[in-house]
């Protein structure tokens, strides 16, 4: 289903994505997931990957559909849906992604007492979204200028929902732009909210859940209401891949 990114980009997949997703240690990232609703996996792709990726940004025939954001309310920028097959390295992170996610996913899911689980690969699940209806692909790539903004949101994209993604920085901070940090906000039953802002750096890919968690407490467990969102961009250009891993409607 993948096509390679090499065809018109100069990056190769040298490190495949499943070594590379599997060379992180998943306990912690689980422990992190668990405990704050996000977890980092530094520098998942090069430099080189990142560039590569932004810059299909302005090749119209890698997607499907390119929405403006403030047409919709949805803060200020534009963004763009692949359309399939997937970039290689994406279609690749996203199928190597998958398998880590699923499990804590289905721990969520039991503590929550919701009775839907989760295929252990990603082929079993799209399958599910294509059964339901779901068929278009949500991968996207985001482009922010001096004054972008995306305002706190779910990727909710149909009745098949897979409770945690991943977006990827593709620029440096600091260096191409400065402002536009990643946010997650958690919305908890009667109390007030907590927000986490997440530091990133060009390559880093932060996994975060899409809309439901359960919390610990002391009489066992509540669920949590997050969203997630970029706030301003003060300076430079920002792109970010997301990687969605439910198809939709
Ligand atoms: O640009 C970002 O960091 C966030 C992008 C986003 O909303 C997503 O990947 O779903
Ligand atoms: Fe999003």
């Amino acid at each position: 289903m993948n096509t390679p990114i090499s065809t018109f980009a100069p990056a190769p997949l040298e490190i495949p994505a499943a070594a590379r997703v599997g060379a992180y240690d998943w306990q912690t990232a689980a422990a992190e997931l668990d405990g704050f609703g996000c977890a980092v996996l530094p520098r998942l792709l090069t430099p080189e990957e990142c560039r590569a990726i932004s810059g299909l940004y302005s090749q119209e025939r890698h997607f499907r559909s390119h929405v403006i954001m403030a047409r919709h309310g949805f803060g200020k920028g534009e963004y763009r849906y692949f359309h399939y097959p997937l970039p290689e390295i994406l279609g690749g992170l996203r199928t190597a992604l998958y398998p880590h996610l699923s499990g804590i996913a289905n721990g969520w899911n039991e503590r929550m007492g919701t009775e839907e689980r989760y295929p252990e690969d990603h082929a079993s699940f799209l399958k599910q979204c294509h059964e339901a209806g779901q068929t278009r692909p949500t991968p996207l790539l985001l482009q922010y200028v001096p004054g972008d903004f995306n305002c706190l949101h779910q990727d909710l994209y149909g009745e098949l929902a897979f409770p945690i993604q991943v977006a990827i920085l593709l620029s440096e901070p600091g260096r191409d732009f400065t402002g536009g940090e990643f946010v997650l906000t958690e919305q908890r039953p009667r109390m007030q909210s907590r927000a986490e802002v997440v530091p990133l750096r060009q390559g880093d890919a932060v996994a975060f859940a899409v809309h439901n968690r359960p919390v610990r407490g002391t009489k066992g467990n509540y669920r949590v209401n997050l969203r997630h969102g970029v706030s301003r961009v003060r300076s430079g250009k920002r792109h970010t891949v997301g990687i969605i891993f439910h198809d939709a409607r």
